[in-house]
């Protein structure tokens, strides 16, 4: 590279880390619950780079929750071990021995991975799922699907008590039953609840597209509620879109300030999110008398 583009380079992240200053500034304290989906987790280097951005996250002041899936994981490992697996609305039947699959993965492999990459980065993670000090309780979703949990009492004291000594929650998407059984508890699902029980400032959902597309394909980079619902009435949300944005509106009816949903595969996607004028992915939150989303 020329010296000259060099020098350019650096006045470039210099001017990126000094805008950064009232992002910073705003996010200080600020609780921001990260949900991890399998598909945004990828190879060892993303998942470095998401570690990192937590880390950073952390190191500046704001308390991060990873709230993490594994669907694909739980997939392969159902495969290996020749036990069929349906869904239905985006949700896992879940018999006894797929629930023994799904914990082991969740709780096990993949819960485990994520801890470790963030400390390898520097953090301090500790590994929960939502069963630890009963901190989800859930109810059976339905019949039909098993063993699959809705939450319906998260109790937040957990979290906050790891906070106050430094420590980064990563929590694994299950629930306690009140009989003693083990829930499966959708990813997305279990992000909303925990997000809402502690009043986040941003639930940012990261999945493996740049945000919510209109019928046109372009990417809606701010949505109220009530465009979501028309969205989805249309058709044009679908698919695994829809427990995103279901979560979206749960979570905000349940106190969450805004919920983003993003791709977490681009290379530092929460940090483009909190801390630049760019922003990225679909904002969704109740609309207000304020400027246009940073873009
Ligand atoms: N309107 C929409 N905008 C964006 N993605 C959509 C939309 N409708 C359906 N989808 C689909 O939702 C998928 C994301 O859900 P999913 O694959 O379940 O994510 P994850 O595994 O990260 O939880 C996208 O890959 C896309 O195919
Ligand atoms: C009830 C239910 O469907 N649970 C999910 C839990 C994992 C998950 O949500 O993973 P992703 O976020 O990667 O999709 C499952 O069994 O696959």
């Amino acid at each position: 590279m020329k010296k000259q583009n060099m020098n350019r380079d650096w006045i470039a992240t210099a001017r990126t880390l000094s805008e950064a200053l009232p992002y910073l500034q705003r996010y200080t304290g600020a609780t921001v619950v990260i949900k991890f989906g399998g598909h945004a987790m990828g190879d060892a280097e993303q998942m470095a780079s998401f570690a990192r951005d937590i880390v950073l996250m952390n190191q500046v002041g704001v308390h991060p929750v990873v709230v993490h899936g594994g669907g694909p994981m739980i997939n392969d490992l159902l495969k290996k071990l020749e036990i069929k697996s349906e869904f239905v609305k985006g949700k896992r039947v879940t018999d006894e021995a797929t629930m023994e699959v799904v914990e082991m993965v969740l709780s096990g492999l993949v819960n485990k991975r994520i801890v470790q990459a963030i400390n390898n980065q520097g953090g301090r993670a500790v590994g929960i799922s939502g069963k630890d000090a009963n901190m989800m309780v859930c109810d059976p979703v339905d019949p039909a699907l098993g063993l699959v949990g809705q939450p319906v009492e998260v109790s937040p004291e957990l979290i906050h008590q790891m906070h106050a000594h430094k420590i980064i929650p990563v929590v694994a998407p299950l629930g306690a039953g009140r009989d003693g059984e083990t829930f499966n508890v959708n990813g997305d699902t279990a992000a909303g609840a925990i997000a809402a029980a502690l009043k986040a400032d941003r639930l940012l959902l990261l999945t493996d597209v740049e945000g919510v597309k209109d019928s046109s394909g372009a990417v809606v980079t701010q949505l109220s509620p009530d465009q979501v619902r028309e969205l989805t009435d249309s058709g044009v949300i679908a698919g695994g879109m829809i427990p995103k944005t279901e979560t979206a509106l749960e979570a905000i009816a349940g106190g969450v300030r805004a919920v983003v949903i993003l791709d977490g595969r681009a290379p530092n996607a929460c940090l483009l999110e909190l801390f630049t004028d760019h922003g990225a992915g679909s904002l969704i939150r109740v609309p207000f008398e304020e400027k246009p989303r940073k873009m």
